[in-house]
């Protein structure tokens, strides 16, 4: 056979374990790196994966060397709000003076101030500025990722994001998963009356099943935007109309709303900063995964940080997204976020390369089709310019992908970097 592709002299080759599950507590720990590995593609799968000296015999149509370096899976990002209009650089001086996330919510910015340029903006426009984010999000190694809507709060702007995510599926190679998060605020029309609003949700529910315009359902369960009772509300009903629930839960308040995930069967449960013990055993009893958001507790200046020990000892399964948005975390950098689970959620490398494939593609329903490499599945596949898997959550804010591969073709490539060079004698400012 000729193979379309052979990737040889790896010296890493990383391999989450395939599993009908998320992984969960000590099997997080688990992580096969191979030396001297070797993997070849045939019409956008992997066909085989061996020794490098094995794939010296084999015939290719193209070969590319790995130079000794790490490979991995495509990563995964399970949680993004990807279609959105504008910007929100203002608001970066209202947190410099110490102005807390939900008050400026409820002065009407934050979330509602995205809501107004979402609304303002045309589909072609958030089109076009989605696709320039997805480029950004596969540079960083990312080929599946998931992408809410959130941002109209009102019938036809939820459309019009839900309709940009499903074009962007049948236009751009990357997969992606499209999640409803109608209840994402109570947009200011609707102040008087959040119920009212919240059933303005619920009834759009059968027409995005019957369209196909999302998988997945998710709400805001916090403080000042939807009730414990109100997100279950939403989550039977998803459930009901055939759309598996998410829970944007416990992110500043203890509410609660970790344990209603895994009551509801809810597939994912994100953010979590305040969850409870309770909600932790919850999640360790359960196939929720915990999907956590440390970029966002960061950027919204916070000491305080999901417990992913607490989780995972107790028996949890947990993957990590980067939540882009342009108001609580606005970066498309995966690899920022490792970093962050090294070192603010004390993760060990081996659960992080887990959390960023294997379980956050079972948060997102790809548990069989992504964050895994095995014979006859898609050939996902980064070639990464680091010396050994440690390296990328150590060195931090950088981009380490040399070479993104999606289904057997290569969707990004560095850069030629001899275009920068550096004179030996005089100032750089005159090259
Ligand atoms: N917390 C709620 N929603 C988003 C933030 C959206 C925004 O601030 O625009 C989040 O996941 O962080
Ligand atoms: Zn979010």
């Amino acid at each position: 056979m000729t193979y379309d592709t052979i990737i040889e002299n790896i010296g890493q080759f990383i391999l989450p374990k395939a599993a009908d599950h998320p992984l969960k507590g000590e099997d997080m720990k688990r992580l096969e790196i191979r030396e001297n590995a070797a993997i070849a593609t045939k019409n956008g799968k992997v066909e085989w994966i061996g020794t490098h000296v094995d794939a010296q015999r084999m015939e290719t149509e193209n070969r590319v060397d790995a130079e000794g370096k790490v490979v991995s899976p495509g990563l995964v990002d399970p949680h993004t709000h990807l279609v959105f209009g504008g910007s929100r650089e203002e608001e970066l001086a209202l947190k410099q003076a110490g102005v807390p996330y939900l008050e400026i919510l409820k002065r009407g910015g934050g979330i509602l101030s995205t809501v107004k340029a979402t609304r303002e903006a045309s589909e072609e426009t958030l089109f076009a500025k989605s696709k320039q984010s997805l480029k950004r999000i596969a540079s960083y190694g990312v080929t599946t990722l998931e992408a809410k809507s959130g941002y109209g709060l009102n019938r036809e702007t939820e459309l019009k994001q839900l309709r940009v995510v499903k074009r962007l599926k049948k236009t751009t190679v990357l997969d992606l998963v499209s999640t409803f998060l109608g209840p994402h605020a109570i947009p200011p029309e609707s102040k008087e009356d959040p119920e009212a609003f919240l059933q303005e949700m619920i009834a759009m529910l059968p027409h995005i099943k019957e369209e196909e315009l999302a998988e997945f359902t998710d709400v805001f369960c916090e403080t000042g935007v939807f009730t414990i009772d109100q997100a279950k509300r939403f989550m039977e009903a998803s459930m009901a109309n055939g759309l598996t629930p998410k829970i944007h839960a416990d992110e500043i308040d203890p509410l609660g709303g970790t344990e209603l995930a895994c009551q509801t069967g809810a597939i994912s449960a994100d953010h979590l900063v305040a969850a409870s013990d309770e909600g932790m055993t919850a999640l360790a009893l359960s196939d929720t995964v915990a999907v956590l958001l440390p970029g966002t507790t960061f950027y919204l200046g916070k000491d305080h940080y999901a417990n992913a020990r607490g989780m995972i000892d107790r028996g949890a399964s947990v993957a990590l997204a980067t939540d882009f948005n342009p108001g609580s975390c606005v970066t498309e950098n995966l690899q920022l976020v490792m970093s962050l689970a090294a070192l603010k959620l004390k993760m060990t490398p081996e659960e992080i390369w887990n959390a960023v494939t294997v379980n956050a593609a079972h948060a997102i329903g790809k548990g069989t089709s992504a964050g895994v490499l095995a014979p006859g599945r898609k050939a996902d596949i980064v070639v990464w310019d680091v010396p050994n898997y440690k390296y990328i959550p150590y060195h931090y804010g950088v981009n380490h992908a040399m070479l993104v591969m999606k289904a057997g073709e290569v969707i990004w490539k560095r850069g030629d970097a001899d275009v920068f060079s550096i004179p030996e004698t005089g100032r750089v400012d005159s090259v």
